[in-house]
C-alpha cells in the first residue's frame, strides 16, 4: 500500500478550517447498529494493534489487560454520552413557589475528551436559568453536563448543547451556560501551556441583556472588567 506523507494526510483531513460548526456531534448513520459488546471487542482489537505498533509487549502482565480496559472505558464511561439511550431523564416541576429570580447551579464538574486529540478536557460548568413556570431538579443540570461531556467534544459545541437541552426541558429561552476548562491537548502536549484554560459562554433569551448577564456572571464569580 502506497502511503502519502503525513503532511499531505493532514492537508486532506483538515484543509484550512477544522473547527466544529455543527451543534451536533458528527456521527455515522450506523453509529448504533452494533451492540456495545461488539464495539468493545472491536476497539480492544484496534487498541491492541496500536500498542503492538508502538512496540509494547502485550504478554507483560501489566499490559495484557490494557486493550480491554481501554475499550470498556471508552464505550461505558468516556463516550457513553454518544448514545441517546443514556440521556438523563430531566424531571421538571411546576414552579408552585413562584420563584421568579435567576437560579444558578455553579461549579459543575466537567470531564470531557477533546475530539481532536482524544485527551481530557477538565473544568467547571455554570448554568443559570429564569423559570417561565417550570423548574428542574437541581441534579439534572449536573447530569446534563455529564451526558454531553461524555463524548469526543469541542467546548463550544458542548456549551450550546447544554443550553439548548435545558431550554427545551424548561420551555424557556432564558438559559445560560459558561464553561471554564483546561484542555490537556494544550496543557500537556503541543504548546504545553499548563496554566491556560478556555472559557465559553452561551446566553439565551434574557441572558443576552447586559444587566441579566452581569448578574449571572457576578453570581458565578466570573465577571471581570473584560467581561466574558
Ligand atoms: N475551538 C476549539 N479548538 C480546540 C478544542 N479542543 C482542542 N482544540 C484545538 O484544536 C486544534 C487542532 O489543531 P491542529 O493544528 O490540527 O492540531 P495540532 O497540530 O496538534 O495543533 P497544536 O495543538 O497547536 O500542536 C488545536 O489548536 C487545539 O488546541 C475545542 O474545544 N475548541
Ligand atoms: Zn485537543
Amino acid at each position: 500500500m502506497e502511503l502519502k506523507p503525513l503532511k499531505d494526510q493532514r492537508e486532506d483531513y483538515f484543509g484550512d478550517t477544522h473547527t466544529a460548526s455543527s451543534p451536533e456531534n458528527p456521527l455515522r448513520p450506523d453509529a448504533f447498529s452494533i451492540p456495545n459488546e461488539v464495539k468493545i471487542q472491536k476497539i480492544q482489537d484496534h487498541f491492541r494493534a496500536i500498542m503492538e505498533t508502538l512496540g509494547l509487549d502485550l504478554t507483560d502482565d501489566s499490559l495484557r489487560g490494557t486493550p480491554l480496559r481501554v475499550a470498556e472505558m471508552m464505550v461505558n464511561e468516556l463516550f457513553a454520552g454518544l448514545d441517546p439511550a443514556n440521556m438523563p431523564t430531566l424531571s421538571t416541576f411546576e414552579n408552585k413557589y413562584k420563584y421568579g429570580e435567576m437560579l444558578v447551579e455553579k461549579n459543575i464538574v466537567v470531564y470531557s475528551t477533546c475530539e481532536h486529540h482524544f485527551l481530557p478536557i477538565v473544568g467547571r460548568a455554570h448554568i443559570g436559568y429564569i423559570s417561565a413556570g417550570t423548574v428542574i431538579g437541581l441534579s439534572k443540570m449536573n447530569r446534563i453536563v455529564d451526558y454531553y461531556a461524555r463524548r469526543p467534544q469541542v467546548q463550544e459545541r458542548m456549551t450550546k448543547q447544554i443550553v439548548r437541552t435545558l431550554q427545551h426541558a424548561l420551555g424557556t429561552p432564558d438559559v445560560a451556560c459558561v464553561i471554564d476548562a483546561k484542555h490537556l491537548c494544550v496543557n500537556s502536549r503541543g504548546i504545553r501551556d499548563i496554566d491556560s484554560s478556555t472559557v465559553t459562554a452561551e446566553y439565551g433569551g434574557r441572558f443576552q441583556q447586559e444587566a441579566v448577564k452581569k448578574e449571572f456572571l457576578d453570581l458565578i464569580g466570573l465577571n471581570t472588567q473584560f467581561g466574558v
